[in-house]
């Protein structure tokens, strides 16, 4: 059985004359937490919808769980969570209703009062998913990307707007999760998040990658003391190479 949950292979992804993601390759080990990492508009999200099999690509093949969003969609959406930004929910609905709605969707939910617990969401089960504060919002996308107990999940920006005792909570329960055999895929800006959670980076800058491996590598290889100055190391000295390119063809 193949070890790999996740397989992109040179993939490029065009919007008009952009190009957002450019010959992007990348693997995922099954069990493993995976970052991929970049300033706003590198591509990151534009790789995962791509991934997910929500926007079309020019080149590239990619497989999840040893299939294909484009052939095997209804079958990889059983086995894959995602979390959708809050805007992407109903405005009236309460949040135990949209619980309700998402594990009736799948064959073999978890018991989503349990991960409202877990998630301190309890007290908010019978509000309206419109009145949550941003911090809640956030929090129950990841809670609902869980809900139907997939193999693998795909956070974008997992805690963007959570308070720093909400971060943690949300990490712990990633990594029970990932010690029970989840393969999480994410984005952040956090490097903090991405030390303390992932096993491999992928650091993408204008939808190239400019370094990848595990962060004590990524660090190692930049020569600086942590993740956080290793990356800003990588985006400028991509930078720097754009720089010299557009002048010498100038
Ligand atoms: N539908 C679209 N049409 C045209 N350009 C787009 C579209 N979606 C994204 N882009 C552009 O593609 C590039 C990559 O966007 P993307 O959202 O993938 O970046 P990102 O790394 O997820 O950024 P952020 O960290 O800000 O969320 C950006 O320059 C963005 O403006």
């Amino acid at each position: 059985m193949s070890k790999k949950a996740l397989e992109v292979k040179g993939l490029v992804k065009q919007y008009k004359d952009l190009t957002a993601v450019d010959h992007l390759s990348l693997e995922v080990e099954k069990g493993k937490i995976y970052g991929l990492l970049g300033p706003n508009g590198a591509g990151k999200s534009t790789t995962i919808d791509c991934i997910l099999g929500m926007k079309n690509y020019e080149e590239g093949e990619i497989t999840v769980l040893g299939l294909s969003a484009n052939k095997d969609r209804k079958k990889l959406y059983q086995r894959v969570g995602v979390q959708f930004q809050s805007s992407f929910y109903p405005e009236r609905i309460k949040v135990y209703e949209i619980c309700e709605m998402i594990s009736a969707l799948y064959k073999k939910p978890d018991d989503w009062r349990g991960l409202l617990r877990a998630f301190d969401l309890e007290k908010c089960a019978k509000h309206y998913v419109a009145s949550l504060s941003g911090g809640e919002r956030q929090k129950l996308s990841v809670l609902l990307a869980l809900i139907q107990n997939p193999e693998m999940v795909f956070l974008d920006e997992l805690t963007t707007g959570l308070d720093p005792k909400a971060r943690r909570e949300v990490w712990a329960m990633l990594k029970q999760l990932n010690q029970k055999g989840l393969t999480i895929f994410l984005t952040s800006h956090y490097m903090d998040e991405v030390t303390a959670l992932c096993d491999k980076v992928n650091i993408i800058h204008h939808g190239i990658s400019v370094a990848s491996g595990t962060p004590e590598e990524i660090i190692l290889r930049s020569g600086m003391q942590n993740l956080e100055e290793a990356y800003l190391y990588f985006i400028d000295e991509k930078e720097m190479i754009d720089r010299e390119v557009a002048f010498s063809t100038l």
